[in-house]
């Protein structure tokens, strides 16, 4: 089977010197649930801003079935991105719209650049969004404000955005660092229900070794800027787990 994703020998040095990718290669296929795990500073948010150009790696590439994403640009580019779903730790929710409306914003990337500004969205698009919203238990806020919602609710509707988007690919960073354990809990299922459910390839950001455990097919451990680790999460040992967080056994405590 043809990777969806090949990410070749990323290297990514920050204007200030900082070389937060150094050299990290690996191939995603449709609908692998795949955990970035390490520690603070490793690498792996640079990562996945990499890979849909959020930021720009120094070199190396990232190809999407076949397409570099280094050397696209414009329409090449939006289009390739719109086949890549974002979900981000601080939900990225606009906070004077609605929540449908918000959710309806995942299918800008897919629309003409009139019907995205005019807000023309299709009968369709509109009843995908009320169906994911109600999926993910939100089916009494979908009129309501983002800005009235808990920060559990806030990334419900951005799991719902990025799905909205019809991806093949969902990157999502570090995504429930700033809910609690309930919250994350319901937040962690939708999106893998979800993925699962319709052949969605995910790369997720997680500080939590159990919980990456708990859903991921593949973990890749990152130290450093480099894989340290790519490979089942039965194979990751604990000793793996200890050299992985050396130095800053503290974070994996607080996880
Ligand atoms: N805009 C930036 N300019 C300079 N250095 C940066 C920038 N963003 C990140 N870095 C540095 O790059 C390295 C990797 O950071 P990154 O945020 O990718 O790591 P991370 O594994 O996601 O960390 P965390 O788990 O704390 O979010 C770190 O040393 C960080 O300080």
């Amino acid at each position: 089977m043809k990777p969806l994703l090949q990410v070749q020998q990323l290297e990514m040095e920050y204007a200030d010197g900082t070389k937060a990718l150094r050299g990290i290669s690996f191939d995603v296929h449709k609908g692998e649930f795949i955990a970035v795990i390490g520690p603070s500073g490793a690498g792996k948010s640079t990562l996945l801003r990499s890979i849909n150009r959020l930021v720009t790696p120094t070199s190396g590439d990232i190809v999407y079935e076949g397409e570099s994403l280094m050397t696209a640009k414009g329409t090449g580019l939006r289009k390739l991105r719109s086949n890549i779903g974002m979900i981000f730790q601080h939900y990225n929710v606009v906070d004077r719209l609605s929540v449908l409306e918000n959710v309806l914003h995942g299918n800008l990337g897919r629309m003409s650049i009139m019907s995205g500004l005019f807000n023309r969205y299709s009968e369709a698009q509109k009843e995908m969004a009320i169906h994911l919203l109600k999926k993910v238990g939100l089916e009494n806020e979908i009129r309501k404000r983002v800005d009235e919602l808990s920060g559990g609710q806030r990334q419900r509707v951005g799991v719902c955005r990025a799905l909205a988007q019809n991806p093949a690919l969902i990157l999502a960073d570090e995504p429930i660092a700033s809910l609690d354990p309930k919250s994350s809990a319901i937040v962690m299922e939708s999106i893998y229900e979800n993925c699962l459910e319709q052949g969605i390839a995910c790369l997720v950001n997680l500080h939590q070794v159990d919980v990456a455990k708990k859903y991921a097919t593949r973990i890749i451990a990152i130290q450093k800027g480099q894989i340290l680790f790519d490979g089942k999460p039965e194979d990751l040992t604990d000793e793996l787990i200890v050299r992985l967080y050396e130095g800053k056994e503290d974070e994996l405590l607080a996880s």
